[in-house]
């Protein structure tokens, strides 16, 4: 039976025998082999499902932690800031740790699926009349100002969560893949992954002071994936109006960006911008070829390795691990249209069984 991320993997986490651990059961998602995507690009690629995550999305990992963390510090209320996900999973397991939980979301750009999540749980959910960035800023300065713990990704506990999805991907595959490829934010996704991979390839002395072997023999090359209407770190600055139909994604300042570049440059790896359009073939292209359903800005590490495939710039012979960060329940609209943007219409017929056949192509 799995016990959640922190038990799993304590040795490795700022917690102790004697702390209270708020889980819904976390982690452990499925790494699924994506057979389309090896065959199209010579190479084996894996999908790091995480929309299997209790509630949808890899922000259960950080969550878990921040909110141990929160119950730890004697907080009776948690903030964050959140383009959904972040918030769905803060009220979620604000809710199993009896705070209450308020959230800050941009106004009008977060999917119904995450809202229902936060709403559904009881948060007090502020919608912003501005982005994601000047959400965050005021959360910041509502934690600093008052006493609420703030849970966004700024905060360290959500990262050491969150590195625990690159120990998954070593411990099933036996060592770290070639290559690791996900979409960038906030940015405390990548900085997390690069952490984990780091620390399973180095010794590590646990709480305990005993000295741990590294697991793996080497650290992946990272490639993070920015929606091209939201892509700071490619660009080099901030972008002050970020816009992109992947609206988990719609980040103009992410606050690890430091880390991300880090994370870029010691991994000799890359950050580069994918269009909306790239996007939704990715995002189609998973759900009717690999059988797996993201909500779009999931598949933006997908859209990166088909976009690089198509250049001539992808490798082969590798192993390749891509992170599908959120499922597509969260915002079903983008599997309710065909390529050309029409509505999906259903085939209607009579209730005899010649009608079925014949609609079948059964006749
Ligand atoms: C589905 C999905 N995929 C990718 C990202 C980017 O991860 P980061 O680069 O670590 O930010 C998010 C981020 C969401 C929030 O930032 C929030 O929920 O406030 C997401 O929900």
């Amino acid at each position: 039976q799995w016990r959640g991320v922190i038990r799993e993997y304590a040795d490795r986490l700022p917690v102790t025998e004697n702390t209270e651990v708020i889980t819904l059961g976390e982690g452990g998602t499925p790494l699924v082999r994506a057979k389309a995507l090896s065959e199209l690009t010579g190479n084996e690629v894996y999908l790091k499902v995480e929309g299997m995550n209790p509630t949808g999305s890899f922000k259960d990992r950080g969550m878990t932690m921040a909110m141990t963390a929160a119950v730890e510090a004697g907080a009776k209320a948690v903030v964050c800031a959140s383009t959904g996900n972040t918030s769905a999973s803060a009220a979620a397991y604000a809710t199993q740790a009896g705070l209450t939980c308020a959230v800050l979301v941009p106004d009008g750009k977060i999917s119904m699926g995450k809202l229902s999540q936060a709403i559904a749980h009881g948060a007090q959910l502020l919608q912003v009349n501005g982005n994601f960035d000047n959400c965050l800023e005021v959360a910041r300065k509502l934690a600093e100002a008052y006493p609420v713990f703030l849970v966004n990704s700024v905060n360290p506990a959500r990262i050491e969560g969150q590195k625990t999805a690159s120990f998954e991907v070593v411990d099933y595959l036996g060592d770290a893949p070639d290559y690791h490829l996900l979409p960038v934010g906030n940015a405390g996704n990548i900085t997390a992954y690069w952490r984990g991979y780091q620390e399973y390839a180095q010794p590590w002395t646990n709480n305990a002071g005993v000295e741990l072997a590294p697991v793996a023999t080497k650290t992946p090359v990272m490639w993070g994936f920015q929606a091209e209407g939201a892509s700071p770190l490619v660009k080099g600055h901030p972008v002050t109006d970020p816009d992109t139909i992947a609206t988990a994604i719609r980040i103009g300042n992410p606050a690890s960006w430091d880390q991300a570049i880090a994370a870029r440059d010691e991994s000799g790896g890359l950050i580069e911008a994918v269009t909306d359009t790239e996007i939704l073939e990715a995002h189609r292209w998973l759900s009717s070829r690999e059988g797996v359903f993201v909500e779009p800005a999931s598949a933006a590490g997908v859209a990166g390795l088909l976009k690089k495939h198509a250049a001539g710039e992808a490798p082969s012979g590798k192993k390749i691990v891509i992170t599908v960060t959120g499922h597509g329940l969260k915002d079903p609209q983008w599997a309710l249209r065909t390529a050309d943007g029409s509505d999906v219409e259903p085939t209607k017929v009579d209730f005899d069984v010649v009608s079925v056949a014949a609609a079948l192509g059964l006749e």
